[in-house]
């Protein structure tokens, strides 16, 4: 394909490369390559397998890459050096869409200081190592390293020649992140309209984070005719990052009418891709990271929960799904309001009127004050003190215990339970113990099947008439669900206690129905 030939904006993704070179995320090639395979299927047009010259360890891994991998092209990045090119060659042989990356610095500070080179001479070494490069492998990439703090006129020349010994991409880094987003967007602004042959090249930008603008001077870059980024996953990279790919994919999609440009990335495994990231690097990300961070799509506020209630779009401008998170989620703490108690309770299962709903607040605020965030148990206890009557539907008629009771004995329970839609069933069943037989026994009546996780009976009170309280824990359609019931005698109490949790489940997906049918 032209380097015209669309619009859209490359994902040229450096994890593995310039994200590597993050201190305490190196990765093993075993690694490398579920990264790449992940980054393949995220849609990333070109992969940055790594500098295949560094050490036989980079040049296994980037080989072992370019192998694996299709439907990415596989780059390999190389100084202006024989070797470096020859041994990046070498390892892209037998990738589907091979591309050598060479690079030299065009800044006068990197030239005196570091290369030790005159402007002539970095010229001359532009030429004789793209021409290199060009002749081993059709795609190759030429970074003018320092960029953004060359002397514009020598940036042009050095664009030029790479251009006309066989560049396709030419790529303007940013490379200590010293550039602001209006002066880095009219440095490409000055290249597209001033570097001849340009439009058989593709511009492409490289940004790093040491003023925390990457995302920014990238996306400016795109404004001014970029039409390469390259970036990592989040954000990592050599000192402060990278510019993070999940924020600039994410701006173009949220914000098409101001780009008017897209990139190719399967949005939604952008998340799964960064938590990959974090499980093979062991570096973790901020709670508050745009787009993948564990706050991103978690509101805590009442106004805000109240708002994202009535229409998500009044606080979140993407949906958390495009990006694959499952859902937003409203987490429930110090500054939540009544409707998100009361939205988070009915979901567990709580209709609760005004009166209950209010003593709920008032007891969920004195919890909230108390604990950094509230949990669903913590809530169901809540509810369960506040609520009145047990609202059914299922409600308990009798109960018998028949055979004998103790070890190795076989009892038998019978409950005959009434439902709200006017059925009246019995059924009997055995168990080890008496409560496993009634357990059991409610099981077939209700036809909900469970796993008891945790199983609780004290004493309430004193005397012959003591009140006995039973807590169950039970798992079932994937969650847990904590129940509680008090009477004198403990077994009807466990009994009262299922009961209320399957009564619980029973309403929940009632109202999950109604929401779909509503919707
Ligand atoms: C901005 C960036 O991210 S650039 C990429 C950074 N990545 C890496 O450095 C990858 C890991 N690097 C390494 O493993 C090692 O540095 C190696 C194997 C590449 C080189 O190791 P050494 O040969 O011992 O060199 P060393 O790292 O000390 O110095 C770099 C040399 O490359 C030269 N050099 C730097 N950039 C370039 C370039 N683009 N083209 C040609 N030569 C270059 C330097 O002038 C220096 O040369 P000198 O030794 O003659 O003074
Ligand atoms: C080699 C180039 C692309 C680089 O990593 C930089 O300049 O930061």
């Amino acid at each position: 394909m032209s380097a015209t030939a669309t619009d859209h904006v490359r994902i040229f993704d450096t994890t593995l490369r310039d994200g590597e070179q993050s201190p305490g995320c190196s990765m093993t090639t075993p690694q490398k390559l579920l990264m790449a395979s992940m980054l393949a299927d995220l849609g990333v047009d070109v992969i940055e397998a790594g500098f295949a010259a560094a050490s036989p360890d980079d040049f296994h891994a980037v080989s072992s890459i370019a192998k694996q991998v299709r439907g990415s092209s596989v780059a390999a990045l190389a100084r202006c050096q024989r070797n470096d090119i020859e041994r990046a060659a070498a390892a892209l042989e037998h990738a589907q869409a091979p591309r050598i990356h060479i690079f030299i610095a065009t800044s006068d500070l990197h030239l005196e200081h570091k290369l030790r080179m005159t402007r002539q001479q970095v010229l001359d070494s532009i030429v004789e190592h793209v021409t290199l490069a060009r002749s081993l492998c059709a795609d190759v990439e030429f970074s003018a390293e320092d960029a953004s703090r060359s002397d514009l006129g020598f940036l042009v020349q050095a664009l030029e020649l790479a251009i006309e010994h066989g560049a396709t991409t030419l790529n303007i880094p940013d490379t200590v992140g010293y550039a602001v987003p209006a002066e880095y967007g009219a440095l490409f602004a000055h290249l597209k309209a001033n570097v001849r042959g340009i439009e058989r090249a593709v511009l492409s930008s490289h940004c790093h984070d040491d003023l925390g603008l990457a995302v920014a001077n990238s996306l400016a870059a795109i404004e001014n005719g970029a039409r390469q980024v390259e970036c990592t996953i989040n954000g990592i990279g050599e000192r402060a990052g990278n510019a993070s790919m999940e924020e600039i994919v994410m701006a173009l999609r949220t914000r098409p009418q101001h780009f008017g440009t897209q990139t190719r990335i399967r949005t939604q495994k952008l998340y799964p891709a960064s938590r990959q990231l974090i499980a093979v690097t062991g570096s973790v990300i901020a709670r508050n990271k745009a787009i993948v961070g564990e706050n991103a799509f978690a509101h805590e506020s009442g106004i805000h929960q109240h708002g994202m209630l009535r229409n998500r779009a009044t606080y979140e401008i993407m949906s958390p799904e495009d990006v694959g998170v499952s859902r937003s989620s409203l987490v429930l703490g110090k500054h939540s309001g009544r409707a998100a108690l009361s939205d988070r309770l009915k979901q567990l299962g709580f209709e609760l009127d005004e009166a209950s709903l209010n003593q709920a607040f008032a007891a969920f605020k004195t919890l909230a004050d108390r604990k950094k965030e509230v949990f669903d148990a913590d809530l169901e206890s809540i509810a369960m003190g506040a609520r009145g009557d047990e609202t059914g539907p299922w409600r308990l008629l009798s109960m018998q215990i028949a055979g004998e009771i103790g070890h190795g004995a076989s009892p038998k329970a019978t409950v005959k339970l009434s439902h709200a839609d006017g059925r009246v069933v019995q059924e009997s069943a055995v168990g080890d113990g008496p409560v496993h037989a009634m357990f059991s026994a409610i099981e077939r009546v209700t036809d909900f099947r469970h796993e008891l996780r945790e199983y609780q009976v004290r004493s309430l009170t004193e005397g012959e008439d003591a009140q006995g309280e039973a807590r169950v824990k039970i798992h079932a359609e994937g969650r847990d669900y904590h129940g509680r019931a008090v009477s004198t005698d403990v077994l009807e109490a466990s009994a009262l206690a299922l009961i209320e949790v399957v009564n619980r489940i029973e309403r929940r997906r009632t109202l999950i129905a109604q929401t779909e049918v509503a919707a």
